[in-house]
């Protein structure tokens, strides 16, 4: 394990005091837990743009794989589906490719300054609501990666975060304590602070769980102009049809293994849906 500087080591600290260390903002790929992972030494595969690349990845806890080893590449600017039964590995298979945990054995590699440069919307079940913070103050976490947390907010930097609560539709409640926000708004909170942080590389852990679907249209519309800017977005989802609708790329871990390529392709040959039949099969 290589050793993390100070500062990495402060922000890591206060990111769990104030919320779930997964959750808010982490600095995904930090060199504290990623002393597997490499960065791509050049900028293109097979005429597209690797942007994350997975080497005989297996992923897992303690030691012990949850799949079998994966191979293959996240490309610049793709919008991919990460799908699957309960328990196949979804959210362990993010968590290492933000590097918040270490390969069981295989590598994750990076196009170069990515690897620092990642957001994170976590699970909503993975974050404690409990701690007294405000709208306003959890979406300019999103400015931390490029401002040091000690600093105060420059004008600009103001001006995002109100930017990012208007487009998400909560500028109203952006001094409300984030206990006192529903499911939905809480939702929209956390894709504020994603809009603010602007990374090139966006990891998401079912956005779209327990909200209606004014919110859920709103975010997908949200999710489609940020593939359309370049982003690179990988996002585990749970409904077929949506994933059918609006994601390009699929990625399905089932019983330990992987199909991955175009979602049409890959739905069907995992029988998940079939838009002629109208026939799904919806996990979770
Ligand atoms: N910290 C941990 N230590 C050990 N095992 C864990 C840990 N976190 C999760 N697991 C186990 O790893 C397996 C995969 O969990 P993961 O959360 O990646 O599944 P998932 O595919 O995202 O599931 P879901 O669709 O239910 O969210 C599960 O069996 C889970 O119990």
């Amino acid at each position: 394990m290589v050793q993390n500087n100070d500062s990495d080591d402060i922000l890591y600290t206060l990111t769990q005091i104030f919320i779930n260390p997964d959750c808010i903002l982490y600095r995904p790929g930090s060199r504290r837990v990623c002393a597997d992972s490499v960065s791509l030494a050049g900028d293109s595969l097979g005429g597209v743009t690797a942007m994350i690349e997975l080497n005989n990845l297996v992923v897992g806890y303690q030691g012990k794989g949850l799949t079998e080893p994966v191979s293959g590449c996240f490309d610049q600017g793709s919008l991919t589906a990460i799908m699957g039964e309960n328990g196949t590995g979804k959210s362990t298979l993010l968590k290492t490719i933000c590097g918040m945990l270490s390969p069981v054995s295989g590598h994750v590699s990076f196009r170069q300054n990515t690897q620092t440069d990642m957001s994170w919307l976590p699970q909503q079940a993975d974050i404690d609501r409990s701690f007294p913070i405000n709208v306003f103050d959890v979406v300019s976490m999103g400015c931390w990666p490029r401002r040091s947390m000690m600093a105060a907010l420059r004008r600009q930097d103001i001006a995002r975060v109100e930017a990012a609560l208007e487009t998400t539709g909560i500028s109203d409640l952006a001094n409300y304590s984030v206990n006192q926000l529903s499911g939905g708004q809480f939702q929209r909170m956390l894709f504020a602070r994603l809009l603010v942080q602007d990374a090139p590389v966006m990891l998401m852990d079912e956005p779209f769980t327990g909200i209606d679907a004014q919110t859920q249209e709103m975010l997908i519309a949200l999710i489609g102009q940020l593939h359309q800017a370049g982003k690179t977005i990988i996002a585990v989802l749970h409904n077929p049809e949506m994933v059918h609708t609006f994601f390009p790329q699929t990625l399905v871990i089932n019983h330990r293994c992987f199909h991955w390529g175009e979602t049409g392709d890959v739905l069907s040959r995992c029988g998940l849906f079939q838009p002629q039949a109208g026939l799904s099969l919806r996990f979770g």
